[in-house]
């Protein structure tokens, strides 16, 4: 059921499309063999998907919250069954270890769950009386949206729009990374086999000229998306002049994690790598600069922290003894990190553990530690994707604070410290929309809002505030008979008979 064929790039109106553009494959970055090829989406086929998003739009807008939420249950439930299945293809596709892997999956599941009690708390219908008749409000979709996913989490990021733009009535041309378009076909497989109408869910695959011909188009509602700073500037630039088109951008992070003073130095030197490591640094939530006290207990911490990230265990996928990290995307992103590292060296700062890659041809990457408190005033403010954490000694937490805010990002941000003070302190002063207080920094919940200020964002958060963007709200006043009211406005008079 989950197989691929170069036939079957593009899901437009229930069909399965080969494409008619550039050829284009997906690299297994840990074994550097092709796991998926096809060529994109023309604009014609682009086109083709949005006509068919936009005539299936008016039945699903209409059809019951219920059927639409038994559908998407159905999906959660073949997720489920296919979760071996799908969180192996991840792992191929992206390089990260089958265990986190796993855990992406059943963020997907859940996902069905938390959006539709979102959906209800957060645009559901409420009904409240008034002197004459009563004040309704409902929430409309937005009708036809564009998804755009990135390469790091191909299922559960993409998701986190595409399930509550469902149950919001929104019908949907979805435009995955073109690192990760095997992972892409599986889930819209899932979603066909649910029992989603024709035309709602329209899949197309390709580079960057398949997102901009998507991007422009006219015939978009909307568009959310999760990817790099660059990119979703330059669609807001696009959508500039479109106030009524709704876009919303979950962008990168430069990420601040603070220590102040911890008793318990394994369970910081665990949140520090849990941190700035997992999923090889990859996620947008992952700590950038880290913060440590100068002196001698900061000294210790760092001391134990080399140790501890030497010992974190970089291999295959599927390998039987699970990795940390596994590979990064690819290759040229691994040799990126190592050319970052070289940039911050160049300008004066000091490895501590440095960052290598294994060999040329794959993504494996060694974790890598920086001092680079010689060099703030020169330090680059740029998310570098990738396991090589900036380490920043202070004197003053006032310092510390400052330089963690002067970034134009602020996605996440957090502080190990024992003392409530401490944190008391710092979370009405530190600029970010998560700020976590001795946990790790990445990991967030689908509960919570998951969103950030600054250039990580456009304040249309996600996650559990995914719903809000995924429709309007509709304001009526309703009374069930035209009726005179008992007293007219000064001035009236209807004695016309
Ligand atoms: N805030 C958040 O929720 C998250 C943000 N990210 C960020 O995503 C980035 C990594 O993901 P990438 O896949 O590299 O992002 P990316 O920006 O390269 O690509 C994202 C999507 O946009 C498409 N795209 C690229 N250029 C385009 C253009 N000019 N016009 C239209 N579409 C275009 C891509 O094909 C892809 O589907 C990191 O910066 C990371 O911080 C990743 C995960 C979560
Ligand atoms: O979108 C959600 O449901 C919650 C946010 C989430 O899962 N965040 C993850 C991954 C996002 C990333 O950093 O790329 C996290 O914070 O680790």
């Amino acid at each position: 059921m989950l197989q691929t064929t170069q036939d079957q790039t593009h899901f437009i109106d229930g069909q399965w499309h080969k494409g008619e553009g550039m050829l284009f494959h997906s690299i297994d970055p840990a074994k550097n063999k092709s796991v998926w090829q096809g060529n994109g989406a023309s604009a014609a086929q682009v086109e083709l998907a949005l006509e068919a998003a936009r005539k299936a739009f008016i039945d699903w807008s209409l059809s019951s919250f219920d059927s639409r939420l038994a559908i998407v249950k159905n999906f959660a439930a073949l997720l489920e069954e296919n979760k071996v299945e799908l969180s192996h293809a991840i792992a191929k596709e992206t390089g990260k270890p089958q265990w986190e892997t796993a855990t992406e999956v059943a963020a997907m599941i859940g996902k069905a769950g938390i959006s539709e009690r979102a959906y209800l708390e957060r645009t559901g219908t409420v009904e409240n009386p008034m002197p004459a008749g009563k004040a309704v409000l409902r929430h409309r979709p937005h009708g036809v949206v564009a998804v755009f996913g990135p390469y790091n989490f191909p299922g559960h990021l993409p998701n986190g729009h595409i399930i509550p733009a469902l149950l919001a009535g929104n019908t949907i041309v979805f435009k995955p990374s073109d690192l990760t378009p095997l992972v892409a076909e599986m889930m819209v497989k899932l979603w066909h086999k649910a029992g989603l109408p024709d035309g709602v869910l329209n899949l197309v695959q390709g580079q960057v000229d398949t997102g901009k011909a998507l991007a422009s188009h006219p015939q978009i509602d909307g568009l959310f998306f999760t990817g790099s700073s660059n990119t979703g500037k330059l669609l807001h630039e696009q959508f500039a002049g479109s106030p009524g088109k709704i876009l919303a951008l979950e962008m990168g992070g430069n990420n601040p994690l603070i220590v102040t003073e911890v008793a318990d130095t394994k369970a910081a030197i665990h949140d520090v790598i849990q941190s700035a490591y997992v999923t090889s640094g990859q996620r947008c939530t992952c700590a950038r600069k880290l913060f440590v006290p100068s002196g001698p207990a900061g000294d210790k911490l760092i001391e134990d922290l080399i140790k501890a990230i030497k010992l974190i265990r970089v291999g295959h996928y599927d390998a039987d003894e699970q990795p940390f990290m596994g590979a990064m995307i690819s290759a040229k992103a691994a040799s990126l990190m190592v050319s970052a590292q070289r940039q911050l060296l160049d300008l004066g700062a000091t490895s501590l553990v440095t960052l290598e890659q294994q060999d040329t041809d794959t993504g494996f990457v060694t974790p890598g530690l920086i001092d680079v408190t010689a060099i703030t005033a020169t330090l680059p403010d740029e998310e570098h994707f990738g396991p090589l954490l900036k380490l920043i000694r202070y004197t003053d937490i006032d310092d510390a604070i400052a330089l963690a805010n002067d970034t134009k990002f602020g996605l996440s941000a957090g502080l190990l410290a024992d003392a409530q003070s401490d944190y008391d302190y710092f979370l009405p002063r530190i600029r970010a929309g998560i700020v976590n207080w001795n946990r790790p920094i990445t990991g967030a919940s689908s509960a919570a809002p998951f969103g950030g200020i600054g250039e990580s964002g456009n304040h249309r958060a996600s996650a559990y505030y995914a719903a809000d963007y995924c429709a309007y709200p509709v304001a009526s006043v309703e009374l069930e008979k035209v009726t005179l009211p008992g007293t007219l406005s000064p001035g009236l008079s209807l004695d016309i008979e």
